[in-house]
């Protein structure tokens, strides 16, 4: 039995970091919330006003006591907290699943320290199945994500194709490709489609379609995997945030469910 709670630091505190940080403050026996790195300090302590324990808030620097951190940054910045959290030989928690993998090369940084890097399943479901599957030969696995042009905007994809999505007026199509080129060019709408390729086939394999349809309020992700011992396909409806709807309200609760599974006596799926 751990003497102490784990420590946990978040790096982060946008629409998933402040919800995550609320459900940590609220208690879960064995975590305990030690710190969170914010852009902003003083806009984080106007957001963790009425805490009943008030974290250390500070940089990214200003993580390296704790045993976790959850990473829940802008993908841009991802490396600059997951390299010297793996480098001390601590775990990590990914949010950009998508920023991950553009640096692999984490993993044997991971094997040499002892850390460990953790994808929560976030924004998608069946992950447990992906894997599994993936134990016997799989002919293919493939994801569509249709969201509102407001969970779509700000994309470089759309810069780049000079794509208007607010212009659009029925469903589109506006993306087809590998979960690696989905992750640079929609760095902070396909995390989805990250995580299931580290879960199964890997980024050149797994095969994305992005529709911007300005008929749904909600982030929609659907796979669909062919394998040798199972044909499966697994739907979902995500609830964007309000202060950030490319991000949808079930992330937050995968990684609380994520941090509880660390000191938790049973584990459940995968
Ligand atoms: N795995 C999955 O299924 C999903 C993953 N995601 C990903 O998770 C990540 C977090 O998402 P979300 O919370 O919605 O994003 P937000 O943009 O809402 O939050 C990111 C936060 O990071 C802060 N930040 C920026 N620079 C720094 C810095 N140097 N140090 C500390 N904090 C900093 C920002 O501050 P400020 O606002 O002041 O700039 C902001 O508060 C994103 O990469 C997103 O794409 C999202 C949904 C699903
Ligand atoms: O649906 C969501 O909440 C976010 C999403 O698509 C992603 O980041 O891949």
């Amino acid at each position: 039995m751990r003497q102490r709670p784990l420590r946990i630091g978040l790096a982060g505190l946008g629409s998933i970091g402040q919800q995550v940080a609320r459900q940590l403050d609220a208690g879960i026996d064995g975590l305990e919330l030690t710190a969170v790195a914010a852009a902003d300090v003083e806009k984080a302590r106007q957001n963790l006003a009425g805490f009943r324990a008030l974290p250390r808030i500070g940089t990214l620097a200003d993580l390296s006591d704790t045993d976790v951190v959850v990473e829940m940054l802008p993908a841009r910045i991802f490396a600059d907290i997951a390299r010297p959290t793996l480098e001390r030989g601590a775990t990590l928690v990914v949010a950009s699943a998508g920023a991950l993998l553009s640096h692999m090369d984490l993993v044997e940084v991971a094997r040499r320290t002892g850390g460990r890097i953790i994808v929560p399943s976030g924004a998608i479901l069946g992950l447990d199945a992906v894997r599994a599957a993936c134990e016997a030969p799989v002919a293919s696995i493939t994801i569509e994500t249709r969201k509102s042009p407001a969970s779509l905007a700000g994309a470089p994809y759309l810069a780049q194709q000079g794509i208007d999505v607010h212009a659009l007026r029925a469903a589109t199509t506006i993306f087809s490709g590998t979960a690696e080129e989905a992750a640079l060019a929609f760095p902070a709408n396909t995390n989805v489609a990250a995580a299931l390729a580290l879960a199964g086939l890997g980024p050149r394999r797994t095969e994305i379609r992005v529709i911007a349809d300005p008929a749904v309020d909600r982030n929609i992700h659907t796979i669909t995997v062919e394998s040798a011992v199972a044909r499966f396909t697994c739907h979902i409806d995500i609830v964007p945030n309000p202060e950030n709807p490319r991000s949808g309200q079930l992330t937050s609760r995968s990684i609380i469910a994520c941090l509880r599974d660390m000191v938790s006596p049973v584990r459940i799926g995968t």
